[in-house]
């Protein structure tokens, strides 16, 4: 069996993000040596690995959050690693982001939160106009309406996901990058966030980075999956051929008991 690891867009056209030799170091440790990956418009991008094996620091090497030390990266055709301040904020503008915590800010509601990105792109927006899209967005994360006056810590942390997901999606872009976004969640929360995903993915058209250690997402809801080990991307493949790659991390990941409880789970719901 052939697992093309960076094979272009099956439809022909350009990858919406383009990895090509990403080196990242920190002081001795390198995290990254030699990384490839393509995501590919529409998908949905799995990206998996050994805790420390650097999911979250290829996400920020791609979002520009962090300069790798070497390689390419292309997003929508920009190169990533510019530091031109309108290539940048076009590469911000098109990529909605759910950090591992949330990160929304604690002192503002859940409204205003969603409004700090469309402050900060259309400060001429009308106050009115800004809440109404903000409710939109909160409705469309799955929120009820009356979440908007909420404050953060007055949200359980199923709701808390689908208030950061309401501020990723404020400024419709094409990209959206999740990080862990259903850790922490009870297995009914997370279906019904990876359902969520599955939803707005179809309904907006967006390609989605995904990373994650929840092999029920995985099987439900990704298109592809890359498997981050040994410094690089081992293999970019549907869920089903990645169980078949011969090494022992992807064997004991995708072959163990919880990978086997997550395939049945998939199965069923078929
Ligand atoms: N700012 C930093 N300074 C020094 N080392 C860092 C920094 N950021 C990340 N690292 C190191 O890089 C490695 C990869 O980190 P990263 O957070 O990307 O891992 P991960 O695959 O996302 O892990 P997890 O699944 O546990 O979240 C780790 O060993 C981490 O300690």
């Amino acid at each position: 069996m052939a697992l093309q690891a960076n094979d272009g867009n099956a439809a022909g056209t350009a990858p919406v993000v383009r990895v090509r030799g990403v080196v990242n170091r920190f002081g001795e440790q390198v995290v990254h040596d030699g990384v490839d990956l393509d995501v590919r418009r529409g998908e949905i991008l799995g990206v998996v690995g050994g805790s420390g094996s650097g999911k979250s620091v290829l996400m920020r090497s791609v979002l520009g959050l962090r300069r790798a030390d070497a390689g390419r990266i292309e997003v929508l055709g920009m190169d990533a690693t510019s530091t031109d301040p309108v290539v940048r904020r076009h590469i911000e503008r098109s990529s909605g982001v759910l950090f591992q915590d949330g990160a929304l800010f604690s002192s503002l509601t859940v409204g205003e939160n969603v409004q700090v990105p469309l402050k900060e792109y259309y400060p001429e927006l009308p106050e009115s106009l800004r809440y109404e899209l903000a409710l939109l967005k909160i409705k469309l994360a799955g929120l009820p309406a009356d979440a908007i006056d909420k404050l953060p810590s007055q949200l359980s942390g199923g709701m808390r996901k689908r208030a950061a997901l309401a501020r990723a999606l404020a400024l419709d872009p094409p990209l959206l990058f999740l990080d862990e976004p259903t850790a922490g969640l009870d297995p009914i929360g997370a279906a019904a966030f990876d359902a969520l995903i599955l939803t707005l993915r179809r309904a907006l058209g967006l390609t989605v980075f995904l990373i994650t250690h929840d092999l029920d997402t995985l099987y439900a809801i990704c298109d592809r999956v890359a498997v981050l080990a040994d410094r690089k991307v081992l293999a970019t493949a549907p869920v089903a051929e990645l169980e078949r790659l011969d090494h022992p991390w992807v064997q004991e990941y995708f072959n163990g008991p919880r990978a086997r409880a997550a395939r049945a789970t998939a199965g069923a719901n078929d």
